[in-house]
């Protein structure tokens, strides 16, 4: 089997999205194939990122030897590494693990539709003020379950009016937990929470990445 290009491996709270507040385990891997403009792992991303080789039978023994509960597989780009399909099954099989997929909306994840209940992904939708709004694969959202999330990090108020689109277009609020996040410091969350009243969103949840209030918000490893 192969190995997966490492770039940190910590455990922190979860900062984001369903499980946030808990701790949790966490696996960025090298590379991304899109180019957001907010992105805050831009290093992870970089040609010549010093990454570590792990195998998959490595990063389960370090999951196991952090004691907790949840797992996040990020990046980076998660489902563009090569065999990640494998390192999932694997992970899934444990079922004292949950493991959460955060993952960009370019990549087709209906290859994924056979995984267990304690596997769920994160999807983001890239707005038009990231720049990447049209690698985004609509497509995916039939095969959403229960318990994943679509993410929109939110920079403006044309975003919050595409993902208000986005949103009814694809009637998204009845097949996953749906978030709008404020890409950081771009809006203010009082701006997205003033737009949720005004269009009177019932369905979706404001979000904001707590790890970037409690330390640095340009702090690694955390
Ligand atoms: C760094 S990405 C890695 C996973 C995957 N490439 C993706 O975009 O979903 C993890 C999450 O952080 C979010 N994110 C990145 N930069 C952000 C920023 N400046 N403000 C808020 N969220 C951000 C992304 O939108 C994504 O939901
Ligand atoms: N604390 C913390 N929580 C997170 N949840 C998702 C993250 C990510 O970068 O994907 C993240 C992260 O980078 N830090
Ligand atoms: S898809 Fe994720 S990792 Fe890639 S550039 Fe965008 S936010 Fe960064
Ligand atoms: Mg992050």
């Amino acid at each position: 089997m192969g190995k997966y290009k490492v770039v940190e491996t910590f455990v922190s709270i979860n900062g984001e999205a369903t499980h946030a507040g808990e701790l949790a385990c966490f696996i960025r891997f090298a590379g991304c194939n899109l180019t957001c403009g907010y992105c805050d792992t831009k290093w992870a991303n970089e040609p010549q990122v010093p990454y570590k080789s792990m195998s998959a039978e490595e990063i389960y023994a370090y999951i196991k030897s952090c004691g907790v509960k949840n797992v996040t597989l990020t990046g980076g780009e998660p489902l563009i590494q090569p065999e990640i399909e494998w390192l999932i099954t694997l992970l899934s099989a444990d079922k004292a693990l949950r493991v959460e997929i955060e993952t960009n909306g370019s990549v087709d994840i209906a290859g994924y539709d056979a995984r267990p209940e304690n596997v769920c992904m994160t999807l983001d939708y890239k707005l038009p003020d990231s720049g990447m709004e049209q690698f985004m694969r609509t497509e995916n959202y039939a095969w959403l379950k229960p318990q994943d999330a679509v993410k929109f990090v939110v920079s403006s108020t044309r975003d919050l009016e595409t993902a208000k689109k986005i949103i009814e277009t694809y009637d998204l609020c009845a097949k996953a937990t749906v978030y709008l996040s404020s890409a950081f410091s771009a809006i203010t969350p009082a701006q997205i929470v003033e737009y949720m009243i005004q269009e009177n969103m019932k369905d979706v949840r404001l979000q904001l990445q707590m790890h970037k209030y409690i330390w640095d918000p340009e702090k690694k490893g955390v």
